[in-house]
């Protein structure tokens, strides 16, 4: 068995007297589809905020094991340096740049591949051969992927005037067009109608299963998670109470008591209070 894209172990946040995650031991890997779940509160997001340096954890070990760059301990990284890892996330709430257009959103992400050393601003503003070939491949990358998410038509429009649905699918364009190691997306269905939502689910099969990337959900619409997910971890409290398969987590009395409810877990819109 290949060992974990990402292999999280023991990873602790505090924030004065609340203990928001404690001790958490989770991993995602490769062409798999890992959950993350829980009730409102539970620490989910902070989990994200974690691993992607914008929290700088009380206690814990965060390894991506990279496969040109080795082993990299991701919470000894600020938030810039776990992006260029591959490890790249959306939000809870969409933050693109409303007044740039969609294209521009998409190329703003890649501007750590197109100046990766300061000199290639000077040669930028040299309008350089290598530099306008890096350009080239940034504006041919955020093509293909608006074309995949059936968004080219609004290319030119700004962000910020599309519908939420849209907004929701320029967010993961714009993280896939960095090409990342790992997605984490945190609650990517939220305000999504059930159209949207089967759309998103096949584009993130789609995406696993064409990419080869691990792909992080948070998620509270259970349908999504328990069709597309490969292996689950459940926190409530801060704690981590369960982790398996759809079928086990579905049939867990503690998840099922903490959070899922009785009985036809799977058939329930939206799981633990307001998705948001
Ligand atoms: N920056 C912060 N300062 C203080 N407390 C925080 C901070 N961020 C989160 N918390 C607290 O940590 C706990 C976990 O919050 P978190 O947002 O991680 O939960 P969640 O599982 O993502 O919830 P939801 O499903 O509602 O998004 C909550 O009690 C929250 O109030």
């Amino acid at each position: 068995m290949t060992e974990p894209l990402l292999d999280v172990q023991g990873l602790t946040m505090r924030f004065g007297g609340l203990l928001a995650v404690d001790g958490v031991d989770l991993t995602a890997e490769s062409n798999r589809i890992t959950a993350l779940i829980g009730p409102n509160g539970a620490g989910k997001t902070t989990i994200f905020n974690c691993l992607t340096g914008f929290y700088k954890p009380t206690a814990g070990r965060l390894l991506l094991r990279h496969p040109t760059r080795g082993a990299i301990e991701l919470q000894t990284l600020k938030g810039y340096g776990v992006a260029r890892t591959g490890v790249v996330r959306t939000f809870q709430n969409i933050r693109l740049f409303p007044s740039m257009t969609v294209l521009e959103n998409l190329l703003v992400a890649q501007h750590q591949a197109l100046m990766p050393r300061s000199v290639f601003s000077l040669a930028g503003l040299l309008n350089l051969k290598g530099w306008r070939a890096a350009e080239e491949a940034a504006v041919d990358t955020a093509r293909d992927w608006l074309r995949r998410l059936d968004l080219l038509a609004v290319a030119d429009e700004a962000a910020g005037n599309l519908s939420y649905g849209m907004q929701r699918r320029v967010e993961i364009a714009r993280a896939m067009s960095t090409n990342p190691l790992l997605l984490c997306l945190d609650e990517p269905a939220a305000g999504l109608n059930p159209r949207e939502t089967r759309a998103l689910a096949e584009l993130l099969a789609g995406i696993r299963a064409e990419h080869g990337i691990g792909i992080l959900l948070i998620e509270h619409d259970m349908g999504l998670v328990m069709d597309i997910s490969d292996h689950i971890f459940v926190v409530d409290h801060g704690a981590r109470i369960a982790a398996g398969t759809p079928a086990e987590i579905r049939n867990d009395e503690r998840v099922i008591k903490a959070y899922l409810g009785e009985p036809d877990a799977d058939d329930a819109a939206t799981a633990g209070g307001d998705a948001h």
